[in-house]
C-alpha cells in the first residue's frame, strides 16, 4: 500500500502585532489611539507554498503598510477599524478569500492638571485590554468583541461549599472567602448595525455589576450570571466565552504567633489557580467555528 500523497492543509499568512498608535491633532485637544493589529489573510496561497510563486502572496510588509495608512484616517473602533481592513484586501485581491484580523486596543486617560485634563498629556487607564477580532470568509463577516486583564476582586459574599469530598479533599467548605479574578470574555455580534463603542463600555459595566452584586456561589455561577446580563440586555450579542482563574487567597494560620485570623490575612498565591471557562449562549442559536478558529484556550 502506497503511503498517502503530503499536500497544503489550512493556512493563513499575514503580519502579526503591528504597533499602531494615531494621534488625532486637529483641535489643541488631541485624542489617542494605541492598537496591536494582526492581520493575517486566507485564499489561494498553494503556489507559495509548493512551487515558491509568490504572484498571489501580497506581502506582510504591505499587510503592515495598509494598517498604517488606514489609520491615517482615523481608527474609530476596533472592530470597524478590522472591518475596514478585511473589505480591502478581499475586496483588493481576487484569490484573497477571506482571512482574519485581530487587534488589541490599550486605553489613555488624560491627566488631570488642577481641576482640569490635559489637552495632549495621557495615563494608561484601567488596567484591561479591549479585544476585537473580525473573520472574513466570502461574504460573511464575523465580529467577536472582548477584554482581557480585568481583574476584580470581592472581599466577603463568596463561597464554595456543598462538592463531593473524597479521600483527597482537604479543602475546607466556606461561605465567607475573598473571590478574585482576571476576566477575559469575548462575545460574538448577531448583528452589525452596532455601535461598537458603546456596547463594550455597556458590557464592561454589566461584568463588573455582576461580578460586585450578591453571594456568589462560586466563580462558575459568578460566570454564567456575567454572560447571562450580558445576553439579557445586548439582543446583538449571540453568545459569550469567559476564561477566569479563581486567583485563591488563602487565609494565613496566624496560631503560631498567638494571633486570630478572622479572614483579615490572606496568602494571595499566583499559582497553580482554578481556571474556569464557559461559554454562555441562547438555546437553539449555533456558534460558528470558524468565527472562533485561531482563538487560544477557550476565549
Ligand atoms: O469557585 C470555585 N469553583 C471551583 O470549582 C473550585 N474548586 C476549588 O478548589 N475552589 C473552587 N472555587
Amino acid at each position: 500500500m502506497s503511503e498517502p500523497a503530503i499536500v497544503l492543509g489550512p493556512n493563513q499568512y499575514g503580519k502579526a502585532e503591528v504597533r499602531v498608535v494615531k494621534v488625532t491633532r486637529d483641535a489643541a485637544r488631541h485624542g489617542i489611539d494605541d492598537l496591536n493589529v494582526t492581520s493575517q489573510l486566507r485564499g489561494d496561497f498553494a503556489a507559495a507554498h509548493l512551487a515558491g510563486d509568490n504572484a498571489h502572496v501580497v506581502a506582510t510588509d504591505t499587510q503592515k503598510n495598509t494598517i498604517f495608512a488606514f489609520a491615517r484616517d482615523g481608527i474609530g473602533s476596533p472592530e470597524a477599524f478590522l472591518l475596514r481592513l478585511a473589505d480591502h484586501f478581499t475586496g483588493s485581491f481576487d484569490w484573497v478569500s477571506g482571512g482574519r484580523w485581530e487587534a488589541e486596543r490599550f486605553a489613555w486617560q488624560r491627566i488631570r492638571v488642577g481641576d482640569g485634563e490635559h489637552d495632549h498629556a495621557f495615563v494608561r487607564s484601567g488596567q484591561e485590554v479591549r479585544t476585537a477580532v473580525v473573520v472574513a470568509d466570502g461574504a460573511d463577516r464575523h465580529v467577536i468583541a472582548g477584554l482581557k486583564e480585568l481583574t476584580v476582586l470581592k472581599t466577603t459574599e463568596s463561597g464554595f461549599e456543598g462538592y463531593p469530598k473524597d479521600r483527597y479533599t482537604t479543602l475546607p467548605e466556606t461561605h465567607d472567602r475573598i473571590l478574585a479574578t482576571d476576566v477575559a470574555a469575548r462575545w460574538r455580534y448577531g448583528r452589525h448595525d452596532v455601535d461598537y463603542d458603546a456596547v463594550y463600555a455597556g458590557v464592561r459595566a454589566l461584568l463588573l455589576e455582576a461580578f460586585a452584586e450578591g453571594y456568589s456561589a462560586g466563580l462558575q455561577a459568578t460566570l454564567f450570571d456575567m454572560g447571562r446580563r450580558v445576553l439579557e440586555r445586548h439582543p446583538e450579542i449571540a453568545e459569550i466565552r469567559f476564561s477566569m482563574p479563581n486567583k485563591h487567597h488563602f487565609v494565613v494560620d496566624l496560631s503560631p504567633f498567638g494571633l486570630d485570623n478572622p479572614n483579615e490575612v490572606f496568602f494571595a498565591a499566583d499559582r497553580p489557580y482554578g481556571l474556569i471557562e464557559a461559554a454562555v449562549q441562547r438555546d437553539g442559536v449555533g456558534s460558528p467555528a470558524v468565527a472562533w478558529e485561531g482563538i487560544g484556550g477557550f476565549c
